[in-house]
């Protein structure tokens, strides 16, 4: 049986880089955490320990800042594209590069009602990612965007129901036709290859729709309103050609108040954090082909 080295990949995960623009007296500052890998001729570094190809991760990171001084993190979709090419064109054994990005938010401070030139509050607001992947030289160059986000916490306090699900002897769960529903989404939606986007308005607009289908939609099930909100994206988003989306069912149950004859009407409930239902869907448009290698993960956070 001959044993041989599979695919692999290396590189500098999650650099914590924060860059502040103080061009003016009223500063802006963008809190990155990114993470980049490289692909391509590396065998020697696993098979032999040679390390003539292996361009050190520490170097990765120290480009890693210094294109977020002279490139920018804002966009950090524009920043990623940058850094992965430059590392597949620049550095001759690499044939692809993958940058993850998770992008955390800040808000102003306000001070006697208005919002502060250089103090910022760190928000619980959702962390926005991005994933760039650069493949191949000249004709054969592949380039895939995907934005998203994570740990956006939504709950809604009516308007979804649970019930018709199969039932079989351990089956216990009550139907119900008002109940709350939560979570903290996960979102990623790919761009058809070579579209130029206004980056920032894309988020926004997505986040947007995500939101507001969760609030507007009457659930039957999460799974429903999972489709309903890519539906919704993708038809918004002509650009966006597939969504996909992660979503834990953060169970609220009624707490008994019974015991202490006191009438509950669905206003108290235990927040349960575990175990939670997980679902998962993607949304796609038929018309194109899927891209796996735009999926094919390195850190893990994005
Ligand atoms: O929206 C839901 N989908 C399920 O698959 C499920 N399963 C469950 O117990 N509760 C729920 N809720």
């Amino acid at each position: 049986m001959a044993i041989t080295l599979g695919p692999h990949q290396y590189g500098k995960a999650e650099n914590r880089i924060v860059r502040i623009v103080r061009d003016t007296a009223r500063h802006e500052i963008t809190d990155v955490n990114v993470s980049t890998c490289l692909r391509g001729g590396f065998d020697d570094a696993h098979l032999t320990g040679d390390q003539a190809t292996v361009l050190p991760t520490d170097t990765q990171k120290q480009t890693a800042y210094a294109y977020a001084k002279t490139v920018g993190l804002n966009p950090i979709e524009d920043y990623a594209l940058a850094l992965a090419r430059h590392f597949v064109d620049d550095v001759e054994p690499v044939t692809g590069a993958r940058i993850e990005i998770e992008e955390f938010a800040w808000e102003r401070v306000i001070v006697d009602g208005t919002s502060h030139d250089h103090t910022w509050a760190r928000t619980g607001r959702e962390v926005r990612t991005a994933a760039v992947t650069v493949d191949g030289a000249g004709e054969d160059r592949i380039e895939h965007v995907i934005q998203g986000l994570k740990d956006l916490t939504l709950l809604k306090s009516t308007g979804s129901e649970f019930h018709g699900f199969l039932q079989d002897e351990y089956t216990v769960l009550a139907p119900t036709d008002d109940r709350i529903m939560a979570t903290s989404l996960v979102a990623s939606w790919r761009l058809a290859p070579g579209t130029g986007e206004d980056w920032n308005a894309l988020y926004a607009s997505v986040a947007g729709i995500l939101a507001a289908v969760f609030a507007t939609h009457h659930s039957l099930a999460l799974q429903q309103t999972l489709f309903e909100m890519g539906r919704a994206v993708l038809e918004a988003h002509e650009s966006v050609v597939e969504i996909r989306l992660s979503a834990p069912n953060k169970h609220h149950f009624d707490y008994d108040l019974g015991r202490f004859g006191i009438e509950n009407r669905g206003e108290v409930f235990h927040a349960d954090d575990r175990p939670y239902g997980l679902i998962q869907a993607s949304v796609v448009r038929d018309e194109f082909p899927p891209a796996p290698l735009a999926w094919e993960k390195y850190s893990g956070l994005v």
